[in-house]
């Protein structure tokens, strides 16, 4: 058995929550964003409207699609605006405080039998539905960037998240046209243990000196077929996001190996988090990326 969704709340308008905003309407759901300010989701919009183009250049999918998913996205700057909704998904920033204060606003506005989830990449799902009013109707949406391209979304349940939650979820992911992979609620579940440890590594290569951003990403790229170079995907997935994670496995394992790179932390503190704004391993404010080291 499974709850019907029709009406879908998204938190954080960034590069992930408006991806999920697209693929959702895309397949036909209608779909309400939320970010802190207009100006935020406004971007968002525009950008969610630029990748349905490419999609009608590519012949992926119909003009009229384009429209008609555009018009299924309504936005609002408050979480009242989703009180409606059948299933909120929380995809702010990778902080848990910002996601648990979220929480705590969004369930007391929410209707009581919605589904909430988080798009969390690491954080501890229990920990989080503990932060709610309904932790047996709390579950871990765990898509992949970017959203419309990737076909994995993991599902990883807390501790009390009930089976009418995870079978709405996997029919809810399944509607989207996207694989499900089950993770046990571990920190960083199944991708992100495998991924970011594989990316700090790069990071570490770079500090040592082993080689330089071109050469690291080249190796990857050339060397093993990965489609983007570690250092490149760093940037593409936010420096800030990929710190975070670190953090969360280097916490919650308690094993040094784990342990996030210096250099990965300077690039953090010095406000340059890759793709989103505009320099991280490399530079993108010219015409093409050009590496900082
Ligand atoms: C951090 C986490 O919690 C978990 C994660 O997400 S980890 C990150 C996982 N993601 C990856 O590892 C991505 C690795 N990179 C890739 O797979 C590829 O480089 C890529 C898919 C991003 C681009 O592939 P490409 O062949 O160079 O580009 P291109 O042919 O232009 O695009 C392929 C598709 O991706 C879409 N796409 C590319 N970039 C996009 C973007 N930024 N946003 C939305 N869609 C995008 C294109 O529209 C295209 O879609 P169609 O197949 O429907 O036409
Ligand atoms: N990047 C990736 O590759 C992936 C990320 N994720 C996860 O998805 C989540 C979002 O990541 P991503 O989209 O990359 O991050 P971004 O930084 O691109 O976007 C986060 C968005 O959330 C907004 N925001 C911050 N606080 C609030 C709030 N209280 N209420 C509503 N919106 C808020 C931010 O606004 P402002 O900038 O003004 O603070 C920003 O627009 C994170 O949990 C991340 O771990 C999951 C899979 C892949």
């Amino acid at each position: 058995m499974t709850v019907t969704i029709k009406k879908v709340g998204v938190i954080g308008s960034g590069q992930m929550g408006n991806g999920i905003a697209h693929v959702a309407a895309l397949a036909g759901l209608d779909v309400v964003l939320n970010d802190v300010s207009d100006e935020r989701l406004r971007s968002a919009m525009a950008t969610i409207n630029g990748h349905l183009s490419r999609q009608v250049a590519k012949k992926a999918i119909t003009e009229d699609a384009r429209k008609q998913a555009l018009a299924r996205i309504s936005s609002t700057e408050t979480l009242d605006g989703l009180a409606d909704c059948d299933l909120v998904i929380e995809s702010a920033v990778e902080k848990e405080e910002v996601k648990r204060k979220i929480f705590h606003e969004l369930c007391s506005v929410l209707k009581p039998e919605a589904i909430v989830a988080t798009n969390s990449s690491s954080i501890s799902i229990t920990r989080l539905a503990a932060s709610t009013d309904r932790p047996e109707r709390f579950i871990g949406i765990h898509f992949m960037n970017p959203v419309p391209a990737m076909e994995l979304v993991e599902l990883i349940r807390g501790i009390a998240t009930d089976d009418l939650t995870f079978d709405t979820a996997k029919e809810f992911v399944t509607r989207l046209g996207k694989q499900v992979a089950v993770s046990e609620d571990f920190p960083a579940f199944i991708v992100n243990r495998i991924l970011l440890p594989m990316i700090n590594e790069a990071i570490y290569t770079l500090y040592e000196g082993v080689g330089n951003v071109e050469a690291i990403d080249a190796a990857m790229k050339l060397g093993a077929h990965h489609p983007m170079g570690p250092l490149e995907l760093a940037d593409f997935i936010g420096l800030d996001t990929c710190l975070s994670i670190m953090q969360v496995l280097h916490e919650g394992l308690a094993d040094s190996k784990y342990r996030p790179c210096p250099l990965l932390v300077k690039y953090v503190e010095a406000g340059w988090l890759g793709r989103k704004t505009q320099r991280g391993f490399y530079d993108y404010r010219g015409d093409k990326p050009v590496p900082t080291r």
